[in-house]
């Protein structure tokens, strides 16, 4: 190829364009130089050419009497630089392409030069038109929300100082002066030859739809609907925060926790529209005892809460318990009606009664039920002998679930005697606990007991079974049918009974009547229609009704038309002294002529 003219030696690349160029340079005597030319380098014949760019020098030689004697050619291919160039291009564009999409406003910020540069975008979501709005990193910072501040320059630094990217939610202030919600993402681009970042590239999203639907589903689970007051689980947060933050300041927390007394009887004679608008007023009237520092929670039903803090020294709680007292205590009008009820209040102290919120709602529970007990419309404290008392109530709880099967539970039953023939023709099944510890344990005492825990459906059901088996035994020896009567709590109307009572009876060959239900007032009262239809169901299959303790409650006589009672029971408390009471003696009276001008028939206890 040495000495042969330059379109003989390659004429495929001299023809494109190169010979000329060596001309050029030949004639004028003044170097050329480029960059990336393409050359087409050809193959063998038939086979295509390939795209070759590269770095052109075309330099001239003088010869000794100062003319062009020659044209030196160096090239230097540089192909594989200018594809990564046009790649790197390709995947700037489609970047781009992706973040206008998002409709992202994007940030560049010189750490050397503190400039900091924001798109188009940017300066829309801040509400701005085109003006320069961040020039320097001290004016984003000067725009985010004061309480997010410290958190987003934290997060900033800490990946300038070598952290994970940036990447926080907070708010900008926008042109109009609102803040809005963004995230910003970031990460370091360029770095100094120590490694250290001299230029951050990030984006902002806009987030404020996002963070207001997060708002309306936090209030959704964080409020009660009815009364707008913190539910169960915002109140347990803010005891948990005020406990800590008592605990930082060497302060108290008091923590009060109150029940409505009897309020079933609103829903039952009012209706629930009425119990629940009772309700919203009950909060009203919280809210207005205590101050807007402290909480008031309404942790479902008729259960509040309230947390009083900062109170530094100077406790006036006791003023507060007294004040929710007497606002309850008044009346309520409630759209044309008017309903009475009172509370029951159960305080707790923290640090003085326990460390943790899980053992201050413990305890408040049981102060609670202590004034529940002690009479209602009042407040108790929380003590230590209450501890005592509601680990007495677990464990005899835990000691009545093996009670059927240890055989510890009995049935006495105690006769009624027919007036007219001076026989005994009935008896009342009465339930009977012999604990292994602690011997007779009262009715009164672990029935509620059973009630709560559910219990009271399966000891029910075999106190029936225990009965139809002695109705059998006894109605054979006398041979004529024993009537047995057996408490069913309004606990047990609730659910399905799972042993049916009337098949039983059936399948034992005894008539319906060998049995009949003891209710309370207070069931008929219930609106549930479990209960209307399980005593249509006992009047149908032929088991009498009695209701027992008549006279103590609402002695409603249109009930006991509708549910077609068949016994009432006077309560005791008429009978025990109705020969010395003229009061009692006349209560008797009269419900006795009333029942029997009802056709019902009358039990003394
Ligand atoms: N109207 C209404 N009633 C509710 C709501 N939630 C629960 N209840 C009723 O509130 C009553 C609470 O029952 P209790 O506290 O056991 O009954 P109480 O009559 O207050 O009895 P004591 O507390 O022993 O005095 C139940 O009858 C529930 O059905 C509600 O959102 N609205």
């Amino acid at each position: 190829m040495v000495g042969r003219p330059c379109r003989e030696a390659v004429p495929g690349i001299a023809a494109q364009g190169y010979a000329a160029l060596v001309d050029n340079v030949f004639a004028s005597g003044k170097p050329f130089i480029g960059h990336q030319m393409l050359v087409k380098v050809p193959h063998l014949a038939g086979e295509p050419e390939t795209d070759r760019y590269v770095d052109f020098v075309f330099q001239p030689l003088f010869g000794a009497d100062g003319k062009v004697s020659g044209v030196f050619v160096q090239g230097n291919d540089v192909t594989e630089q200018k594809l990564a160039q046009k790649a790197l291009q390709a995947s700037n564009e489609r970047w781009k392409f992706a973040i206008e999409g998002a409709r992202d406003g994007v940030w560049d910020w010189n750490v050397l030069t503190n400039e900091l540069v924001v798109s188009n975008r940017y300066k829309e979501i801040l509400g701005h038109g085109d003006e320069e709005v961040l020039g320097r990193y001290e004016d984003w910072a000067s725009k985010i929300y004061p309480e997010d501040r410290h958190t987003a320059i934290e997060s900033l630094q800490d990946t300038v100082q070598g952290g994970p990217p940036f990447h926080i939610e907070y708010r900008l202030r926008c042109n109009d002066g609102q803040y809005k919600w963004v995230l910003s993402r970031g990460v370091v681009v360029a770095r100094d030859e120590n490694g250290r970042p001299t230029r951050l590239t990030g984006t902002i999203t806009d987030i404020s739809e996002k963070k207001q639907t997060e708002e309306i589903i936090w209030r959704h689970a964080s409020f009660d609907y009815l009364t707008g007051l913190p539910n169960r689980r915002l109140f347990r947060d803010r005891l948990e925060q005020e406990v800590r933050k008592a605990h930082r300041e060497g302060d108290e927390v008091v923590l009060m926790f109150i029940d409505l007394d009897r309020f079933k009887e609103v829903n039952d004679l009012l209706g629930h529209d009425a119990g629940d608008k009772l309700l919203a007023q009950v909060s009203r009237r919280l809210t207005s005892c205590v101050r807007d520092s402290d909480t008031v929670a309404r942790l479902g039903g008729d259960e509040f809460t309230v947390i009083l803090t900062d109170l530094h020294g100077h406790p006036h709680f006791e003023q507060v318990a007294q004040k929710i007292i007497t606002q309850l205590a008044k009346p309520f009008w409630l759209e044309g009606d008017t309903a009475h009820i009172s509370a029951s209040v159960g305080i707790t102290l923290y640090p003085a009664d326990g460390f943790e919120p899980e053992g201050l709602i413990r305890n408040a529970d049981q102060a609670m039920y202590a004034a529940k007990h002690a009479g209602r419309n009042q407040f108790r404290f929380f003590t230590k002998s209450m501890q005592d008392e509601a680990q007495r109530r677990i464990q005899l709880t835990q000691d009545l679930r093996n009670a059927l099967a240890a055989e510890e539970l009995f049935v006495h039953y105690q006769p009624v005697v027919d007036l007219d023939s001076r026989r005994i023709t009935k008896a009342e099944a009465l339930l009977r606990w012999n604990h292994p510890t602690y011997g007779l344990v009262e009715p009164t005492q672990f029935i509620p007991l059973a009630e709560e825990s559910g219990l009271i459906h399966e000891i029910g059901d075999w106190v029936f079974t225990q009965a139809a088996s002695c109705s059998e035994r006894w109605g054979e020896n006398s041979g004529i049918p024993f009537q047995i009567s057996v408490n069913r709590s309004p606990v047990q109307f609730l659910v399905k009974a799972s042993v049916d009572w009337t098949g039983v009876l059936k399948s034992k060959g005894l008539p319906p009547h060998s049995i009949a239900v003891e209710i309370t007032e207070g069931l008929l009262l219930n609106t549930s229609p479990n209960v209307a239809e399980m005593l249509y169901r006992y009047r149908d299959a032929g088991i009498q009704v009695a209701l027992d303790d008549f006279g103590t409650g609402y002695s409603s006589l249109a009930y006991l038309k509708r549910f077609d009672i068949d016994y009432l029971k006077i309560d005791q408390s008429f009978v025990r002294d109705i020969e010395k009471n003229e009061g009692s003696r006349a209560i008797a009276d009269s419900t006795i002529a009333m029942a029997h001008r009802l056709g019902l028939k009358v039990i003394a206890e």
